[in-house]
């Protein structure tokens, strides 16, 4: 039986780091992806890249069939690039099929040909991603209308009205993408509150300029039945007591995503799942078996392409540096919603603060005061930032505003480095730029 000192199962942006790395120690390394359509794993194929360019391109007013035209070619040339960063490593294999664990140590791949072979690994890395959740409502599964992101990206012509059931992540970037493009778009979504992680002053701006971009939100709803018509779709939905329906060209499926452990085998191994089916980890994400990572959303919690790369800092801590990276340490996460224009987010907001009972000083600046928002031509938006009045670090900030999601890094490494928000208010900043706010925002 062929054996590698490294398995890792899927191509994702943890895995292929490692890959690529652990290739640049002269270790072997084998790398099986089930998809050739997936070289370099969901973020570059069918995620983040594709459908910020999309929404970079719904901006820039090109028609939606240019656009994905030109997705495409972004997409092709990306996969290719992933592929061969890791496959031209001198000790590194990468293998097309699909694989399952046979034991601790043992997998099976059945390669393309449809031919199976086991191969033994001293260690192996399970990096297989998630995959939709498609809730179980009456005739949702069978319709011939319904799309899941991957599918929404690839349409080739615009609906004329779509539907997206689920207003997180996809649902937001995808309603507000669609509706640039010209569909009539609805949400759907069982949560009665919009964005009930955010301040309610936040979550209402978007909410309203969202809704003057025409798109209709249906909160506190309970989907009971999706019915196939000659040339449209029908959602029966439930709110407050009252039957409603709603018809559409196509249905955007936005509830969710959950890890891919179907099909791995796990119950041949001393590998777990934790309770909500994701592969349980310690702290150094080490598996229930002895010489078993996993990296990325198959492990659980956030699902982000930049904690996937993160869990590759962990693990390879482990192999060749001091092996002090934990799961844990991982206190500011920032996160993006590529809205237009976005709204991001690190440590804390004011009703966080306040259930936590922290005290807070607060600055806050609406965006039409920026030039640079005016030179882009979107004033939309709000610096919201929490300051610890003793010892004057920052405790969190909301920027729902262009470019937020450049702004939003710079805040977060203030925070990591424990700095005095008067650094950031007294910085010398390049100018027009939105991080140039800062300055005004923390003069209060
Ligand atoms: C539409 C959309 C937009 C997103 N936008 C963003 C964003 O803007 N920013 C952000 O940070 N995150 C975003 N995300 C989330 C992000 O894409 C994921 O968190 C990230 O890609 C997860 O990467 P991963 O390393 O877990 O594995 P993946 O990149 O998911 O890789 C898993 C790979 O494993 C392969 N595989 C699965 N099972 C097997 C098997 N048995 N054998 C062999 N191969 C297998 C799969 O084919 C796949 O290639 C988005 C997600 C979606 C769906
Ligand atoms: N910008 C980014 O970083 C980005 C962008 C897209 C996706 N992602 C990642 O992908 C993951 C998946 O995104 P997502 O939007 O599918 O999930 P999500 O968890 O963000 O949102 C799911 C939404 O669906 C709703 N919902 C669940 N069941 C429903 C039902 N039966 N009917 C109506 N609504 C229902 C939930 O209330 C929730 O609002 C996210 O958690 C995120 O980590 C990240």
């Amino acid at each position: 039986m062929q054996e590698f000192k490294n398995i890792i199962i899927g191509f994702g942006k943890g895995g292929k780091t490692l890959a690529k790395n652990l290739a640049a120690k002269g270790e072997s390394v084998l790398v099986v992806e089930k998809s050739k359509k997936m070289y370099g794993g969901t973020c570059i194929n069918i995620a983040c890249l594709p459908s910020k360019n999309l929404i970079i391109n719904a901006q820039r007013g090109i028609k939606f069939e240019d656009a994905v035209k030109q997705k495409d070619e972004m997409t092709t040339a990306l996969r290719n690039k992933n592929y061969h960063m890791v496959a031209d490593e001198e000790t590194a294999t990468v293998l097309d099929g699909t694989a399952k664990f046979v034991d601790n140590h043992t997998i099976e791949i059945v390669l393309d040909s449809g031919e199976k072979t086991k191969i033994k690994g001293e260690r192996i890395f399970i990096n297989t991603g998630a995959t939709p959740i498609i809730p179980q409502v009456k005739g949702l599964k069978e319709s011939k209308y319904i799309l899941d992101s991957t599918a929404a990206m690839d349409q080739n012509s615009l609906p004329n009205e779509l539907v997206i059931l689920g207003a997180g992540y996809i649902g937001m970037e995808f309603a507000s993408m669609f509706a640039r493009y010209g569909a009539k778009v609805t949400v759907l979504d069982t949560n009665e509150k919009f964005l009930k992680r955010e301040d309610d002053d936040i979550s209402e701006m978007i909410f309203n300029d969202l809704s003057q971009d025409g798109i209709e939100f249906n909160l506190g709803v309970k989907v009971v039945e999706v019915r196939d018509l000659s040339d449209k779709v029908e959602i029966v939905y439930e709110i407050n007591g009252q039957k409603r329906t709603v018809k559409a060209d196509k249905l955007l499926v936005a509830t969710g995503r959950k890890p891919v452990t179907e099909g791995l085998g796990l119950e041949n191994t001393d590998i777990k799942l934790d309770e909500r089916g994701a592969i349980k980890v310690d702290d150094y994400l080490r598996t229930t078996a002895e010489n078993v990572w996993a990296i990325g959303d198959v492990k659980g919690g956030p699902q982000f392409t930049y904690i996937s790369l993160d869990d590759f800092r962990i693990i390879f801590d482990q192999l060749y540096g001091k092996g002090e990276r934990k799961v844990s340490d991982r206190k500011l996460v920032p996160y993006s919603v590529f809205t237009t224009p976005a709204l991001s987010r690190v440590g804390l907001n004011e009703v966080e603060a306040k259930n936590k009972g922290i005290e807070y000083k607060l600055f806050k600046l609406a965006a039409t005061s920026i030039p640079k928002a005016k030179v882009i031509g979107n004033t939309r938006g709000m610096y919201k930032i929490l300051v610890n009045p003793d010892t004057e670090e920052i405790l969190g900030a909301t920027i729902y505003g262009e470019e937020s999601y450049e702004v939003i890094n710079l805040i977060a490494l203030a925070m990591k480095a424990k700095l005095p928000y008067t650094m950031l208010r007294d910085q010398i900043y390049t100018h027009p730029t939105m991080s140039e706010a800062l300055n005004d925002v923390l003069k209060g």
